[in-house]
């Protein structure tokens, strides 16, 4: 869990209620500020973004990334809650004339996301990491394809480790890769936070393994699975499927009856599933 330290403490959390209507309670507002060249260099190449691509930055500040941003991509959105960073973000803008910057002040949690493809390149406010994956990786994200986010080391790690029994992020990896690219020391950013961060990539498949309308229905399938984690798959699924469906499907997915459910592969969740989907009567889905 990310702690503050002595400074961040003393530091402001942003009446969201200026700056748009949605009901959500301000957010600490995490404004470590990146100044290291290379690690914005890095985000960028890692990117890898075109003229004809949209971008979307979550919580701009004074602009490191922007003005870099907006000279690759073709369009960039700097959605920033704060007042005077976001004022200062248009002078800067209105004096470089830099027309493909588009400065929204917003709550990245009740800001509209684009309905047409872009990217996301940020430098997070840690406290709400979770809010921001849940509506990027989410319905209203459909348009996004990729994203480059600066978050904490920790929880960079948490999102890329091989085995996991959080059964949101394995429905999220059936959709998107996950690389942990980088871990940045917190040197590199003014004030420095009390934990080291990781650039992490997210990228979403070209062919997701399951479909998309049946996300939540896969968290309870995961949920029911992973319901006793020593568990061997042969007894985890013998409530799903009759006998001869759990033959066929184990060796479709390459399972052997004894591996414990834990040792399931993301490949094979969406097998077991989809077979799960075709095969098996809705009555015995799991809920
Ligand atoms: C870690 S700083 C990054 C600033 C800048 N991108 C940089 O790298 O120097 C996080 C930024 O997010 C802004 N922020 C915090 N909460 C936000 C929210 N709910 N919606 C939009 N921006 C937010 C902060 O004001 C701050 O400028």
């Amino acid at each position: 869990m990310y702690k503050r330290n002595k400074h961040e403490r003393m530091k402001k959390t942003v009446k969201t209620t200026k700056v748009n209507s949605a009901k959500v309670k301000p957010n600490f507002t995490g404004q470590h500020l990146l100044h290291n060249p290379k690690t914005v260099k890095r985000m960028l190449e890692l990117a890898r973004l075109k003229k004809s691509d949209t971008v979307l930055e979550i919580g701009a500040g004074k602009g490191v990334l922007t003005f870099p941003l907006a000279e690759q991509a073709g369009k960039v959105i700097a959605v920033e809650v704060d007042e005077s960073f976001s004022k200062l973000l248009r002078s800067k803008v209105a004096d470089k004339a830099c027309s493909n910057i588009s400065i929204k002040q917003a709550d990245i949690r009740t800001f509209r996301l684009p309905a047409t493809p872009f990217t996301v390149v940020a430098n997070i406010p840690y406290s709400i990491t979770t809010p921001i994956l849940e509506k990027l990786l989410g319905a209203e994200g459909r348009s996004m394809h990729r994203a480059v986010l600066m978050v904490e080391k920790g929880a960079a790690k948490r999102f890329t480790q091989a085995a996991t029994m959080d059964t949101r992020l394995l429905m999220w990896k059936m959709f998107f890769i996950f690389k942990l690219e980088s871990v940045i020391p917190r040197t590199h950013f003014a004030p420095p936070p009390s934990v080291d961060s990781a650039i992490l990539s997210i990228k979403r498949r070209d062919s997701a393994y399951i479909p998309a309308q049946e996300a939540r229905r896969f968290v309870a399938f995961a949920t029911y699975v992973l319901s006793v984690p020593q568990l061997s798959v042969a007894l985890a699924l013998k409530g799903i499927f009759t006998a001869p469906q759990l033959k066929k499907v184990l060796l479709d997915a390459g399972l052997h009856r004894e591996q414990t459910v834990q040792e399931i592969e993301l490949e094979q969740y969406g097998t077991l599933f989809n077979a799960m989907l075709k095969h098996v009567p809705a009555f015995r889905w799991p809920k």
